[in-house]
């Protein structure tokens, strides 16, 4: 381990990606690995918690805490948009696991993530991998969030490109519109990587066939539970490979140097047909008139990525585990 590595809680949605980004996550020496908070997206929350567990226990890590995060909604909708058909019904490629034997910590997502900001003020990364909602409700529930979290690196929008919903709205930002434009004007120190990075990088067939020869106890069993993800990928897109959506977003909380970035303002649609649209305003023009982007805080968005890099540390580290 590193002399002083990186706190991070990731808040995950598992997921195949989000599978791999934790097992990538526990293999990096420069991360400590403090919390899994749950949510809801690539499957329902309570399903996302069961598989949170899972995946600890099959790594041998059931020392690290996993929170159940929101059921619904910041606006208490519970009408929600779930990707199983992405990741299989279980959200982890259709492989009927038995259930796990722990149980989630008492506190909310919400809750766990204010605690935490709190003891390590500063310290703290978390790594928001689903809808933004229990990152939204931690900044409702204490102001002094966004201050005491260090940053909010998260995987979400569709910056200048089509999204994968629709042509307006990427899957994460679509899950709730209204707390990831809570979270994007909150002033907490934020990056965001968007599908307009994250489909630059690419694990293809070939690097897969090499995941299923490795003896790695974490790509045997990534290699279980990645064909639906890859047949879904071979379907919509026509790639020979899949998108590494949530590792590529982790791999810049650890490394953001794999990156380059612009800083401007984000807001997001969050009514009509292009609900869930980022819209990032470079400030480089002041406009006549007030904006809804006026005087509000910046973030980062990523716009380059350094995808061989990123593809090798995942392979690397999955394979050596
Ligand atoms: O086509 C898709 N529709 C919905 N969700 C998707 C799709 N592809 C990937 N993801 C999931 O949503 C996040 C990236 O937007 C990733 O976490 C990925 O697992």
């Amino acid at each position: 381990m590193a002399a002083h590595p990186k706190k991070i809680i990731i808040d995950t949605d598992p997921g195949v990606d989000d599978a791999m980004a934790i097992y990538l996550a526990l293999r990096s020496p420069e991360v400590e690995v403090i919390g899994l908070t749950t949510i809801y997206g690539n499957v329902y929350t309570t399903l996302a918690t069961r598989n949170a567990l899972h995946l600890l226990e099959v790594a041998g890590r059931t020392d690290i805490p996993v929170a159940e995060g929101s059921h619904v909604t910041i606006t208490k909708g519970t009408k929600l948009r779930i990707a199983d058909f992405v990741h299989g019904v279980d959200g982890l490629g259709n492989q009927n696991f038995p259930p796990p034997k722990g149980k989630p910590i008492e506190q909310s997502a919400a809750a766990f993530l204010v605690e935490q900001a709190n003891l390590h003020p500063g310290k703290v990364t978390v790594v928001a991998l689903g809808p933004l909602t229990n990152i939204a409700l931690a900044i409702q529930l204490d102001p002094a969030f966004v201050k005491n979290i260090g940053q909010i690196v998260l995987l979400g929008g569709a910056f200048s490109v089509n999204g994968n919903v629709n042509p307006a709205a990427e899957a994460n930002i679509f899950g709730d519109p209204d707390a990831a434009d809570i979270v994007f004007t909150s002033g907490a120190d934020v990056i965001a990587v968007g599908i307009n990075v994250t489909h630059q990088v690419v694990l293809t067939d070939a690097d897969r066939d090499k995941l299923v020869q490795s003896n790695g106890k974490f790509a045997q069993y990534l290699a279980k539970i990645l064909d639906v993800y890859f047949s879904y990928h071979h379907e919509v897109y026509n790639t020979r490979g899949v998108y590494l959506h949530d590792p590529t977003a982790f791999l810049a909380a650890v490394d953001p140097s794999l990156m380059t970035y612009i800083e401007g303002v984000v807001r997001v649609q969050t009514t009509g047909i292009t609900r869930g649209l980022t819209i990032f305003y470079n400030k480089q023009k002041r406009f006549a008139e007030e904006t809804e982007w006026s005087d509000k805080p910046t973030v980062k968005v990523a716009v380059t990525v350094d995808a061989p890099t990123v593809v090798k540390l995942l392979m690397e580290r999955l394979m050596e585990s």
